[in-house]
């Protein structure tokens, strides 16, 4: 369960009361999530109940969390579904909670679709083309923290835990993605902020008249300024994947792309680093759930990812390059 830190419910009263935001009527603990704390609010004001989250943060700081919470308001206000911070009547949107960081965010409808099919891809790819051209005036700067430096930093850490085999794939493939970022192409690939991290746990869903409606994208906080690629990258290597091999899902993957690209065409430069960024997304999280693993933090990770999934995925990658869903 993601509840590292109890909330006393006169905790949560006093924030509703600081964010103008009427009555506690429940608050519950969220099992899930290996980051923060996290639970459900229900607030009512004027006989009227709203449903939030408040969220503890863990692991980030009072320094790295404005960067995450005005991207979401920010693209909350450009009308992409994303969770609002509420602010209080200083205007403030990062709160005190129990001495941890802290924000209240809306509560998104709907659930995750762990099982997507293509129609789930599309609309995936179509919001996340919306999200990147909407964060394109998005003033704040921060590189992504889980980007090509931190992979240099972390493999050593890893290397110590894991066979000869897999060593020397992590070097080969670290070696690869130094080369790429050298590259004319990977200079002229368009960036800005991306969420990092979208797989199928941090989209939601609700069921529609004409099927499945996206109601929105949240866990902004692996969020970072980087290649628009990457984020592309990382989609495809969850919501276009065969999960127990890893394999690549044509018909998935191209529904994704598609979408985007109707909104957003890809540049050459995109095209040609696709299959190599494609590796990267696979690389980058192999590495963290290696490193979740060999080296656990306090108050985090109760239950790890599987590392094997991602050097699985990577294995393909590399042996398949994904070329031909390309639009
Ligand atoms: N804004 C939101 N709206 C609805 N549900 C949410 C929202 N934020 C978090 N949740 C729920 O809480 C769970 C854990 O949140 P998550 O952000 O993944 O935690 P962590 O950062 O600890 O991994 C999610 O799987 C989801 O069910
Ligand atoms: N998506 C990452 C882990 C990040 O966890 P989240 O619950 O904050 O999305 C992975 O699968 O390794």
């Amino acid at each position: 369960m993601a509840v590292f830190t109890e909330v006393p419910a006169e905790e949560a009263s006093r924030l509703l009361a600081a964010l103008r935001l009427g009555e506690l009527v429940e608050l519950r603990g969220i099992q899930g999530g290996i980051e923060n704390t996290n639970y459900f609010v229900t607030s009512q004001q004027d006989g009227q109940r709203r449903d939030w989250v408040l969220t503890l943060f863990e692991r980030l700081t009072h320094e790295q969390l404005p960067f995450y919470l005005h991207l979401m308001k920010h693209l909350a206000l450009r009308g992409i579904p994303v969770p609002d911070p509420q602010s209080d009547g200083d205007g403030d949107i990062l709160h005190t909670v129990c001495g941890k960081p802290a924000a209240l965010v809306d509560r998104l409808r709907g659930a995750s679709e762990l099982a997507p099919g293509a129609g789930h891809c599309a609309a995936v790819g179509d919001m996340l083309a919306r999200m990147h051209l909407a964060a394109r005036d998005y003033a704040r700067q921060q590189p992504n923290l889980r980007g090509l430096a931190w992979w240099n930093q972390t493999v050593p850490v890893v290397l110590p835990h894991v066979d000869a085999a897999q060593a020397a794939l992590l070097r080969s493939e670290l070696a690869f993605q130094n080369h790429v970022a050298e590259s004319a192409a990977y200079a002229a690939l368009p960036r800005g902020p991306i969420h990092a991290d979208l797989f199928r746990d941090n989209v939601m869903f609700e069921q529609g008249e004409a099927g499945p409606v996206l109601t929105g994208f949240f866990d902004f906080y692996f969020a970072g300024v980087d290649t628009w690629l990457f984020d592309i990258a990382v989609c495809l290597n969850d919501w276009c994947v065969h999960l127990p091999t890893g394999a690549h899902v044509p018909e998935r993957a191209r529904a994704f792309l598609q979408a985007y690209a109707a909104r957003r065409p890809l540049s050459w430069a995109e095209r040609r680093l696709l299959p190599a960024m494609a590796r990267a997304g696979a690389l980058r999280f192999w590495v963290s759930r290696l490193w979740d693993l060999h080296l656990p933090r306090q108050a985090a990770l109760l239950q790890p990812h599987d590392p094997a999934h991602f050097e699985r995925v990577l294995r393909q990658r590399v042996a398949c390059p994904l070329t031909a869903c390309i639009p």
